[in-house]
């Protein structure tokens, strides 16, 4: 079920759903109003952006990338370990990811991203490509990856949904997941570091206590209204 709903601030057309044609078809044929759309499934880990991303994408006929498959290994490691990220270790990841959307978006693909995105502030890098004013110059985030000033997308470009769902139902889901490298221990860091997204932000809510294919609906339903 959506229960809350912020609308992008720019409207849009986008391929519509089950059309048969593919988004770059639609975008040729009318440049003016069709556009790539980019929606971000965000949330703890184990609130489900990989499975309900994957159902997604699929039936929009989209392109979907898991940001988990963007880490470096230092990364995974730190967390198969237990260890929570900080902010100077995700910053270069949504970096990368950030130039994954803007491919997609200059080549008139749209597409489903499954990506934590826990903060504002990584919200805002995924978007606009920058690191926050305030990140310490001595920071690897900093020093290993150069700005790009015009390298941005467009306000109502990305739309991101944030799949919502208690500890408890979510710590039942990664108990019950095998062969993934992130420990159940580390939920609690997700949700402490979580800034759920507000008015300000291109972004709907879906609440994940339901089944998956109904999360998957709740999304395709939203989507299907801003085409
Ligand atoms: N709506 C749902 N109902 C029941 N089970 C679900 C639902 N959504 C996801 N799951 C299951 O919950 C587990 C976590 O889902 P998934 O791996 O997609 O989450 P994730 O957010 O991608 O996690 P991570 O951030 O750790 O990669 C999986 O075993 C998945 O099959
Ligand atoms: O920001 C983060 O802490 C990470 O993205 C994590 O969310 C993991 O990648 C994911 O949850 C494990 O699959």
């Amino acid at each position: 079920m959506v229960t809350s709903r912020i609308i992008p601030a720019c409207s849009r057309r986008v391929g519509k759903p089950g059309s048969g044609m593919t988004s770059h078809q639609l975008l040729a044929c009318d440049e003016q109003l069709l556009a790539a759309m980019i929606v971000v499934l965000m949330g703890v880990c184990g609130c489900g952006k990989t499975s309900v991303g994957q159902a997604l994408a699929e039936k929009l006929s989209w392109e979907f990338a898991d940001a988990d498959l963007f880490h470096p290994d230092v990364n995974k490691q730190k967390m198969s370990a237990g260890v929570p990220l900080t902010d100077e270790d995700r910053y270069p990841w949504l970096r990368k990811l950030h130039s994954v959307i803007y491919s997609w978006i200059s080549e008139g693909r749209s597409g489903v991203l499954a990506c934590s995105a826990l903060k504002r502030s990584y919200r805002q890098v995924l978007v606009t490509g920058k690191f926050p004013k305030d990140i310490p110059t001595s920071s690897n985030a900093s020093q290993h990856i150069p700005e790009h000033p015009d390298y941005c997308t467009r306000p109502g470009d990305v739309l991101f949904i944030y799949l919502r769902g208690s500890k408890e139902v979510i710590r039942g889901r990664l108990e019950s997941r095998t062969g993934h490298f992130m420990p159940v221990g580390l939920l609690d860091s997700q949700f402490l570091t979580l800034e759920e997204p507000d008015e300000s932000e291109n972004s709907v809510s879906v609440s994940i206590a339901q089944p998956l294919m109904a999360v998957v609906m709740d999304i395709y339903q939203v989507i299907v209204g801003l085409s």
